[in-house]
């Protein structure tokens, strides 16, 4: 190299390093600048909270990683009170006032960082869209495919599905039953059932079983992506996705396949979602997963099953742990019914108020979807007043929510907030008023026009297999550690301690372990087993 080259080589380098020198310390100053403003002139300033959570949503972001946001929001909650500032742009409430002034309020809309949980950009489902028009439109459609006339035709198919259920209960012979797996294939089982008719047998057949951890690797994401939006356009996780590629591959040719093999069949060859929407949301068949069904199954699937298995899940922990409540709801159970088989949907079922009380109490203590529903005002909304939330004036561009977990355990409107206690919602064992007022507080589905439309599906699934768990078999924990699985210790940290607390991991919907139970069928009679 020449002495000139030499020479150039070097002013070059100096000019890299001065540049890079200069955007460092603008970068470093503008951060600095941001956070001074956050955390003295923004509007927000006044409103208590964790300070790491007021400069930055990497705090919420942390907690999404850990799947401990739930946990850790009512942590902060009890020392900040009941309005918290949880981001620079965001504000979690627990009151029924802000319930309805945010859930129940026409020029609130989901918050834009609902469309980040989109697996392909730009087109959405009935749970991501925020447009409200579109929605309205999605929602009439896909909400007859889960209304209660629904249930009633399709509850055949889902009986099917509860039986063999029973049946690998049954064959468990007194091994201990680890029921997150065993609930989290039933529930897929029906909900692929009820959504492109496709067996999808994973109680009986393990291929199709890594849907189920595909689905809460998908639900990881968009928690991560909706809490700490950032994340999103830092890419990362996107490589994380490559370097999985062949899972991805496997899971969206195995959606691909089960979409196809639908689409093959004639629209209406059976009672599902997909001859509800084929109509209208037609699947593309050069880019599938560019079409709005590819979007819907995507959703469709983890939200019908997972939500419903941690119900059931959390329920048989709590029944193992409260001697009293399980004989009392299995007494209710086999007095009620003679025979399993007549355990159905309709009037008998409905009339078992204890049972419909375990599976409130259930969805109070660990709600499946235990996190903040983001809300914001509507970019529609052309009112030109300020939103008011429990009488706070909400600065434009600012989120508001409420916490679920942090809101059903909140001890001013629910007293003894962890104790299970299903006589909470009896009419004979709880004061009007005091009933009156949690129902305000109880919102496991949401409230407003982006509640829940699985509601009565979830209802009736629950009550169905508890109600024939309880008149089949005995159950209890399995003995020793393997009976403390998904129950809470010490060790895995604050707010995470208490043994009679079923543990969830959120990620929009929930993780879970365990409970390990041990079946022991009730009733050994000829007919019994040629029952089930
Ligand atoms: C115990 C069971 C369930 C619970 C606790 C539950 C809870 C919820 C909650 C809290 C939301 C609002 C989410 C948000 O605003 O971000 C929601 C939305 C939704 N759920 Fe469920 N869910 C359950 C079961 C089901 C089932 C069985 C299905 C269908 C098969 C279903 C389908 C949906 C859909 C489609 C939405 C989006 C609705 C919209 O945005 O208009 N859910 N659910």
């Amino acid at each position: 190299m020449s002495l000139c080259e030499s020479i150039a080589t070097m002013e070059l380098l100096h000019l890299v390093f001065t540049s890079l020198k200069y955007t460092s310390f603008a970068l470093v100053t503008s951060l600095l600048l941001l956070i001074a403003y956050r955390v003295t002139l923004h509007p927000l300033r006044k409103y208590p909270g964790p300070f790491l959570a007021s400069i930055s949503d990497a705090y919420a972001g942390f907690y999404a990683a850990s799947m401990s946001g739930h946990v850790q929001t009512r942590q902060d909650q009890l020392k900040y009170g009941k309005i918290m500032r949880y981001g620079p742009n965001r504000l979690i409430f627990s009151s029924s006032r802000a319930l309805k002034d945010i859930y129940q309020n026409e020029r609130i809309a989901k918050s834009y960082v609902y469309q980040y949980t989109s697996v392909t950009p730009g087109v959405y489902s009935l749970f991501n869209v925020v447009d409200k028009d579109a929605h309205r439109f999605k929602r009439k459609l896909i909400g007859q495919a889960i209304s209660e006339r629904s249930m009633k035709a399709f509850e055949t198919t889902m009986l099917e599905q509860i039986d063999i259920f029973l049946h690998i209960l049954a064959a468990s012979s007194g091994s201990p039953v680890n029921m997150t797996e065993k609930l989290k294939r039933l529930s897929m089982d029906i909900v692929g059932l009820l959504a492109f008719g496709v067996p999808l047998e994973t109680q009986t057949d393990p291929r199709n079983r890594f849907l189920i951890s595909a689905h809460a690797f998908g639900n990881f994401r968009s928690n991560l992506f909706m809490q700490f939006p950032f994340i999103r356009a830092t890419r990362i996780y996107n490589l994380l996705e490559r370097l999985a590629t062949a899972d991805v591959l496997h899971y969206f040719s195995t959606i691909e396949g089960i979409i196809a093999s639908r689409v093959a069949e004639d629209v209406h060859a059976r009672h599902d979602l997909y001859s509800i929407v084929a109509d209208q949301m037609n699947p593309d068949s050069e880019y599938l997963k560019g079409s709005e069904i590819w979007a819907e199954a995507v959703f469709f699937l983890p939200a019908g099953a997972d939500t419903t298995a941690t119900c059931l899940c959390a329920a048989l922990f709590y029944l193992a742990h409260n001697a009293r409540v399980y004989e009392r709801l299995a007494r209710e159970t086999r007095t009620t019914f003679g025979a399993g088989e007549d355990i159905r949907g309709g009037p008998t079922l409905a009339s078992c108020h204890y049972l419909r009380a375990c599976i409130d109490e259930t969805l109070r203590l660990s709600p499946p979807g235990s996190g903040t529903l983001w809300r914001e005002l509507s970019t529609a909304d052309k009112l030109g007043e300020p939103l008011i939330v429990d009488g706070h004036v909400i600065p434009p561009g600012v989120q508001v929510g409420v916490n679920m977990y942090a809101h059903h355990h909140n001890e001013e409107y629910f007293p003894e907030p962890f104790a299970y206690k299903p006589e909470r919602w009896l009419e004979f064992d709880t004061p009007a008023a005091q009933r009156k007022q949690m129902l305000d507080m109880f919102v496991p589905f949401s409230l407003g026009v982006r509640n829940c439309p699985g509601k009565a599906m979830a209802y009736q699934e629950a009550s169905l297999v508890l109600a024939k768990t309880l008149w089949y078999f005995d159950f209890s924990f399995a003995a020793g550690d393997l009976g403390k699985l998904g129950a809470g210790n010490a060790k895995l940290g604050t707010g995470r301690e208490r043994e009679n607390e079923y543990q969830l991991y959120d990620i929009v919907t929930a993780t879970h372990d365990g409970p390990n139970l041990i079946f022991v069928p009730r009733v050994r009679s000829e007919n019994a087993s040629a029952d089930l």
